[in-house]
C-alpha cells in the first residue's frame, strides 16, 4: 500500500519535495492532499502536481483521515507551531530543517512526539543519500582508521532572500545552512565536543552572515566549519583519519560524489520531471523512502532517527548567542551541551 503524503505549505521546498516524490513508484508514495495559508495557492500546487485535495488551512490537513504522514515545508519559526498542530492531531511528521529555532523548541517537539507516540523526523535529507550511506558504511568499517579532523563548509549568496536575512523569519547562516555542517560533524564524531570557538560577522538585520566554528573533541580531534549567506564557498567536506581521507568534493549537503583515498565514486540522481527551485532536490526522495520504511515498521521510536535530539541545537544555540552578543572569538563552555548518552543515541542514526 502506498504511503499517503499530506504537504504543508505551497512554498519552494514543498514543490521540490513533490517533484522528488514523483521519482518514486506511485505504488509506494502518493501526495494526496496539500494545504497552504491561501486556498488559491494550495489549489495551484494541487493542479500542478496532480494532488486530489487542496486546503486553505493547515488545520484542515491535520484533520484529513486519509493522510498517513505530513511533510512540513514552512519557514523556520513556524516549525514549532505547525509541528505542534500535526503531532497534536496524531499525524506522523517529516519536518524541514532546522527542527526548531533553538534547543527548547526541539525538545518540545520531541517530547510531544513521544508523548503522543507519533513519528517525527527532521528532514536532514543529506543523511539518506546513497553517497552518505556509503560514507558512513566506510567509517563504521574503520576505513579511515581513527578519525581526527573534519572540515565542512556551506556558503551561498542568499542575502537577497527575506527568510535568510530577517530575524523574525528565522534568518541566519548557521540556522539555514550551517546546520548541515554541524550535522555532518556530529555524525562523524558522534560525541560532545570539549570546547567550541566561534567567530563571525552579523548582517545589519542582526542575523549571522559569515562565521566559522572550531569544535574540539577529546583525543585531539577537531572539526572546522564555515558558513556564509554572503558568498559562495567551495562547499566541500573532508574527513581525515590515521589511515586516509574521504572528501565530498562538492555540495556537501547533497552529496553525489565521494573521493575515497584518491578514488572517485559517483552516485547519480534521477532527473526531475519538472523544474526545481534548488539543485539536486530529487535527492529528497531518499528521506521520503526512509520515512516510509519507518512507518511500515511502526517505528515510533524513529523519532530519534537522524534526529539531533539535543546536540545540534545546543551547539548552534551556544554559537549564536555568543556571536550575537560579542561578535569576536570566544571559547565556549560545554556545560550547556547535552549528555554523552543522548549523542550516542543520535549517532546510531536510523531506526531504533
Ligand atoms: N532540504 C532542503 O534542501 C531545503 C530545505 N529548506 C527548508 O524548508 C523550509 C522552507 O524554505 P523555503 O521553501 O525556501 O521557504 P519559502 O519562502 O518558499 O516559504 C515556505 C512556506 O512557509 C510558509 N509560511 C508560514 N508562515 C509564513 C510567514 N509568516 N511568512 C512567510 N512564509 C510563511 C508559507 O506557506 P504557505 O504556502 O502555506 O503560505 C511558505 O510557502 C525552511 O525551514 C528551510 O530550512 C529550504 C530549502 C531547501
Ligand atoms: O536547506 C537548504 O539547502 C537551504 O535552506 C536552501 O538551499 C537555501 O536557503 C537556499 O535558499
Amino acid at each position: 500500500m502506498a504511503t499517503r503524503w499530506g504537504i504543508c505549505s505551497a512554498g519552494k521546498i514543498s514543490h521540490d519535495f513533490l517533484v522528488a516524490l514523483k521519482t518514486l513508484p506511485a505504488t509506494e508514495h502518493q501526495a494526496v492532499a496539500i494545504a497552504a495559508r491561501d486556498l488559491a495557492r494550495a489549489q495551484d500546487y494541487a493542479q500542478k502536481h496532480g494532488i486530489p485535495r487542496a486546503y486553505g488551512s493547515y488545520e484542515e490537513l491535520a484533520q484529513d483521515p486519509d493522510v498517513d504522514v505530513v511533510y512540513v515545508g514552512v519557514i523556520h519559526p513556524e516549525h514549532l507551531p505547525v509541528g505542534r498542530l500535526f503531532l497534536g492531531a496524531g499525524k506522523p511528521v517529516l519536518l524541514e530543517k532546522p527542527l526548531g529555532m533553538n534547543a527548547a523548541e526541539v525538545r518540545e517537539l520531541v517530547q510531544l512526539a513521544q508523548s503522543h507516540g507519533v513519528f517525527l523526523m527532521e528532514a536532514y535529507w543529506t543523511r539518506f543519500f546513497p553517497a552518505s550511506e556509503r560514507l558512513y558504511s566506510l567509517l563504521s568499517q574503520g576505513a579511515l582508521g581513527e578519525l581526527k579532523v573534519v572540515r565542512a563548509e556551506f556558503g551561498a549568496p542568499l542575502s537577497g532572500c527575506p527568510r535568510i536575512v530577517q530575524k523574525e523569519l528565522g534568518g541566519g547562516a548557521l540556522l539555514d545552512i550551517g546546520c548541515y555542517c554541524v550535522q555532518f560533524t556530529t555524525m562523524v564524531f558522534g560525541e560532545r565536543p570539549e570546547s567550541i570557538l566561534a567567530s563571525g560577522f552579523l548582517q545589519p538585520t542582526g542575523v549571522d552572515e559569515t562565521l566559522s566554528v572550531i569544535l574540539n573533541y577529546r583525543g585531539k580531534r577537531q572539526a572546522v566549519i564555515t558558513c556564509s549567506v554572503l558568498t559562495e564557498l567551495p562547499n566541500q567536506a573532508a574527513i581525515s583519519g590515521t589511515k586516509g581521507i574521504i572528501q565530498l568534493p562538492s555540495e556537501m549537503w547533497s552529496p553525489t560524489e565521494l573521493v575515497v583515498n584518491g578514488q572517485h565514486e559517483e552516485f547519480s540522481l534521477p532527473p526531475p520531471a519538472q523544474p526545481l527551485n534548488f539543485p539536486k532536490s530529487t535527492g529528497l526522495r531518499y528521506e521520503a523512502q526512509h520515512v516510509r520504511q519507518c512507518l511500515l515498521k511502526g517505528a515510533r521510536q524513529a523519532v530519534l532517527c537522524s534526529h539531533p535530539v539535543t546536540l545540534l541545537p545546543a551547539v548552534m544555540n551556544v554559537v549564536l548567542s555568543e556571536l550575537g552578543e560579542r561578535r569576536h572569538v570566544i571559547t565556549l563552555s560545554v556545560r550547556r551541551l547535552p549528555t554523552q548518552a543522548s549523542i550516542r543515541w543520535f549517532h546510531q542514526g536510523h531506526i531504533q
